[in-house]
């Protein structure tokens, strides 16, 4: 779909993604402002088209606003995009509540269960900002590479399928393009989960399990999306697509991909104080007591929990995983696969 005219859009976070969705939200012609909470982010941004603490060595566009003020960040925007941690959107769209231009439609850019209440972000933003209209945004998009304006596609999910096609057209550019989906809550659980069976494929890595050991992970890992998906009642086909698919097939094997090197430096029984962000250290509970608590079958992803809570070890736990009972491996219980 073709690009739209210029509007004002919010991006708030001035992290790798924030800076990174607000240099695509300019190239597609938008007035493009960040609210980040860092003053030194917030400077860097204006005055030196840098953000060193989260890309660092990239040279931004000319254009990009940044504001430590909410209220200035978010007055007159036609579209906001949130782009910080799942387990704080909570709390700064507690912040953005009476802020928001009547309207305006709220794109969920981060990709999390809230640990606290295993709700989705989407169910939330519509608890604390009823009268929003909610989007998500997900796929397999890594925020150097989106910065540097290489080619990337990702779906653009709302209820709505006016709102989600709007959507994609005003954020897509000639390097990021976004697909539109009514599928709200797939889209929403492929990013969530992906990242959990990010952190157990680098597991596997980092243990130096094998390759084979790692596409077995990735692929039964995958059986396990989609059964919790099918309980959320997402469309088994956004499952297979950018947000589930994709986004794991980019992030199960690569280095780029945060939780997979916080799987790798867990396999490899590193430190892992200090590391960046990987959200699926903080999805990977809520995520295991979802399954058993709708008898969802889920051993990869209980074997993550067991794992970062310390209850297993990766060995113990891959032992586990190879000594559950044989089985076909399709069969009629959701989507054929089990
Ligand atoms: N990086 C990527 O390639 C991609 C990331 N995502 C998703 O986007 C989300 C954000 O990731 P990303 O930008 O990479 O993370 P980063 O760690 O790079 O940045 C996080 C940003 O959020 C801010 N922040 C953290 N807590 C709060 C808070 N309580 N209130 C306000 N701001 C806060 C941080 O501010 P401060 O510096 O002040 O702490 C920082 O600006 C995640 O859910 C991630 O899964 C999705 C696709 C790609
Ligand atoms: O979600 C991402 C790419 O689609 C980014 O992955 P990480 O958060 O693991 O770096």
């Amino acid at each position: 779909m073709s690009q739209q005219r210029r509007a004002r859009i919010a991006v708030l976070g001035g992290g790798a993604w924030g800076t990174a969705l607000a240099l695509t939200a300019l190239r597609a012609g938008h007035a493009t402002t960040i609210w980040a909470r860092d003053p030194a982010t917030v400077e860097a941004l204006n005055l030196r088209q840098e953000n060193p603490r989260y890309l660092p060595g990239i040279r931004l566009d000319k254009g990009l606003v940044s504001t430590e003020n909410l209220a200035e960040a978010l007055a007159g925007a036609d579209c906001i995009l949130a782009v910080i941690p799942a387990q704080t959107m909570r709390d700064v769209l507690q912040e953005i509540s009476g802020l928001l231009p009547v309207g305006a439609p709220l794109v969920l850019c981060a990709k999390g269960i809230e640990r606290s209440t295993g709700r989705l972000l989407s169910e939330i933003a519509r608890e604390i900002l009823p009268e929003t209209p909610i989007a998500a945004l997900s796929g397999p998009s890594f925020a150097t590479d989106v910065a540097r304006g290489l080619p990337t596609a990702v779906t653009v999910a709302a209820q709505d399928p006016a709102l989600a096609a709007r959507l994609a057209g005003l954020l897509s550019s000639p390097s990021f393009r976004c697909y539109s989906s009514t599928d709200l809550t797939g889209v929403e659980i492929g990013g969530a989960l992906k990242n959990v069976l990010a952190i157990a494929a680098g597991a596997v890595a980092g243990a130096g399990l094998g390759a084979s050991a790692q596409a077995a992970m990735v692929t039964r890992g995958f059986v396990e999306l989609r059964r919790v998906g099918a309980k959320f009642g997402a469309d088994p086909e956004t499952l297979m697509g950018l947000s589930g698919l994709g986004d794991l097939i980019l992030t199960c094997g690569s280095d780029q991909s945060r939780n997979f090197a916080y799987g790798v430096a867990l396999g490899r029984g590193d430190d892992l104080s200090g590391l960046k962000l990987a959200e699926g250290a903080a999805t990977a509970g809520i995520a295991a007591r979802i399954a058993r608590e709708n008898e969802i079958e889920a051993p990869i992803i209980e074997a993550v929990d067991a794992i970062l809570a310390g209850r297993s070890t990766i060995r113990e736990a891959v032992a586990a995983l190879m000594a559950r009972p044989l089985k076909s491996e399709t069969d009629e219980d959701m989507g054929r696969a089990t």
